[in-house]
């Protein structure tokens, strides 16, 4: 830190966190092709600024007197080549300048920073383009930014001021009200910004929505002061919906949501009755950056009588719905309730099990088009499956919602799909749980499925081995594991156009003996070692013990670092009309040759189908030069 003096102000000169270092290079080198965005970016913040002090002064009477007659004001300076924009929000003490304006807030955009190549600016920073880059955008007109500001409540103004280098510096400066105020010094080539109607038209189009007048101040050919509102003024929710444009809506979308992709849905409804409440909703088309951080946080903000109150309340919405993104305001609660109060209040669970129900409600219609539907399964669907065992009220709704890759058809299907097509005898819902689709559909497990042409449902997702043990059934069809070792086929019909000769199997005493001798030599690697009805091709393949852990359970909890406290119990199923199966079990009952390296093999061989490696690699290598050199 070093102490610079200007203009009898101390400043202090800090450096930026390393990540708003690498940030602001991004932004000065072309992170948007639309620079316009600065100004919705320095709007957006006074009016939640703005949002701030209202709600504060609910609880903090001493702040109660500047906390009307909000505005933002814009003013541009040609001659000196700046733009202001000024508000009387909030504003900030040093302590919050410096951690607000010299870091990233936000942890994900922090992580995503972190990883950002230089090498590649330009495909990267498209990517960050979703997250906004905030009060960060100023750089991208600005050479130099400074910001005077005060907290409501304390009588110290702070200056603080950048060339969005890797430092800035911040110092006392006298600011007479609460509030801040930005000036950006224009770079030449952004001076296009000084015109008028260049700035009326940006904010008509970014920041019409925002219910705090903006208002431009200027002078007359008089030189006499000007005053201009630009922007409606009026909370967007509270409009009509026959009023609200759809670039409307997708602005404001932009606003709340600090997102930048076009909503693949919108919403937006007054609940009459019991409780009244105003919902605008959106589903973002693209996965806001937290989606998966542990806290599973929900975005959505709530007002009261068009109040801010808070976009922290876990009440509003469920988990399981945190990428729904916008707001509600009702007037049925108090205006002064804390966000501690909101936590178990009987008025916002009412409101959450009316938006829930839109919401699923809006889902299923939209489900109709599956082409369009897809997009949204693909981005939320992991999220969404997370309420069928979080929301037992809603289980069957979401499960109608859910939908699979599959066995035997590309794209998505859902249950009723499924059932609408299973087999004559079939009275099982199979299943089978792994990393990706493609591997799945051509594992062992699923050979006998496969012969029967019977499909099997691929989930994919780590989520799916959470939820699929809560739902015992559909349509009063058990969900029933493909890998498994309960997963009987026996009962459903061959396919009509089956001509081909069975393959002749070991004689059933042969394959007994052939399974007690691997049983023998693998010890306590599996449970049991059984012969197979399922296989056709392969001579081998794990499958779990029914009710047990699947193997792709086991493997996530493994690598997750979690110890399962016992041996999984696991099943080897051998192929009893496979020559390798045949030859071995010929083998063991005339009663020659040791087998202990070919039932090792055997058993890292469906190790290695599984995605898994070798119980001991180096042996397995061993093993297998030894079969191959007998080979040659
Ligand atoms: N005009 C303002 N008045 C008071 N605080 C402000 C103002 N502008 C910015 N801040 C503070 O600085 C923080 C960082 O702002 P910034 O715009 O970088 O991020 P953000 O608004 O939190 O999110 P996003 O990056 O999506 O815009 C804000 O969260 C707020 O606390």
């Amino acid at each position: 830190m070093t102490d610079t003096k200007t203009e009898d102000r101390i400043e202090d000169r800090l450096s930026f966190q390393a990540e708003v270092t690498k940030l602001l290079d991004i932004v000065v080198h072309s992170l948007y092709s639309d620079r316009r965005i600065f100004l919705r970016e320095l709007i957006s913040n006074a009016s939640d600024a703005c949002d701030k002090l209202r709600y504060e002064a609910l609880t903090t009477p001493a702040l109660r007197e500047g906390a009307e007659d909000f505005r933002i004001t814009l003013r541009l300076d040609k001659d000196a080549g700046t733009i202001e924009i000024a508000d009387n929000g909030i504003g900030m003490n040093r302590a919050e300048l410096i951690d607000n304006l010299g870091t990233i807030a936000r942890s994900g955009t922090e992580e995503f920073v972190k990883h950002l190549k230089d090498a590649d600016k330009q495909g990267e920073a498209r990517l960050i383009g979703q997250f906004g880059v905030g009060f960060y955008s100023s750089f991208m007109v600005a050479e130099q930014v400074q910001v005077f500001t005060r907290r409501a409540g304390e009588t110290q103004g702070w200056h603080w001021e950048s060339d969005g280098g890797g430092a800035f510096s911040i110092g006392e400066a006298e600011v007479t009200a609460p509030g801040t105020r930005i000036v950006l010094h224009l770079r030449e080539d952004a001076k296009e910004f000084l015109e008028d109607w260049r700035l009326k038209s940006t904010v008509k189009t970014y920041s019409d929505h925002i219910e705090i007048p903006v208002v431009l101040l200027g002078k007359d050919d008089e030189g006499k002061d000007t005053e201009e509102t630009l922007n409606e003024a009026s909370a967007l929710w509270t409009r009509p919906r026959s009023e609200i444009t759809e670039e409307q809506y997708t602005e404001f979308y932009h606003h709340v949501s600090h997102a930048f992709d076009t909503p693949w849905h919108t919403v937006h409804f007054k609940a009459e009755g019991a409780i009244e409440y105003t919902g605008l909703l959106f589903v973002p088309s693209q996965k806001p950056f937290d989606l998966f951080q542990p806290e599973r946080k929900t975005h959505i903000k709530l007002y009261v009588n068009r109040v801010f109150i808070t976009d922290d309340a876990p009440e509003v919405l469920p988990s399981y719905l945190r990428f729904v993104r916008g707001i509600v305001d009702s007037s049925d609660l108090p205006l002064n309730v804390s966000r501690e109060m909101l936590q178990n209040n009987p008025v916002l669970r009412k409101i959450q099990g009316g938006l829930v129900k839109r919401l699923l409600g809006d889902l299923k219609k939209r489900a109709e088009n599956a082409d369009e539907y897809a997009t949204f399964w693909e981005t939320f669907g992991a999220v969404l499956k997370e309420g069928i065992y979080e929301d037992f009220e809603r289980r069957s709704d979401i499960l109608e919602l859910t939908r699979f890759r599959s066995s035997t058809t590309d794209g998505w299907v859902s249950l009723a799909d499924y059932v609408s097509r299973m087999k004559t005898g079939q009275e099982e819902i199979y299943y089978i749980t792994g990393d990706d689709a493609e591997t799945l559909k051509r594992s062992p497990q699923l050979e006998g499925f496969r012969a029967k042409g019977v499909e099997v449902l691929l989930l994919t997702d780590p989520v799916d081995e959470f939820w699929i043990n809560a739902v015992p059934d559909y349509q009063g069809k058990a969900l029933k594991s493909a890998a498994s070792s309960a997963a009987g086929l026996d009962a459903v019909a061959d396919p009509e156009s089956k001509d081909e000769t069975p393959e002749e199997t070991a004689p059933t005493d042969q394959i007994e003996a052939l399974a007690k001798a691997l049983q023998e030599t693998l010890g306590d690697a599996v449970k049991e070692v059984r012969s197979s009805t399922r296989l056709k091709e392969s001579p081998v393949c794990l499958v779990s013990e029914d009710g047990g852990m699947s193997l792709h359970l086991e493997r996530m909890l493994k690598q997750a670092g979690q110890d399962m406290g016992h041996k999984p119990g696991r099943i080897m199923e051998i192929n009893p009309s496979h020559p390798l199966i045949k030859g071995m079990a010929a083998k063991v009952a005339s009663g020659g040759g040791d087998l202990s390296d070919l039932g090792m093999l055997l058993l890292d061989q469906a190790l290695i189908v599984e995605g898994e490696a070798p119980a001991d690699p180096v042996a397995f290598a061993r093993r297998l030069s030894t079969v191959m050199t007998g080979a040659v």
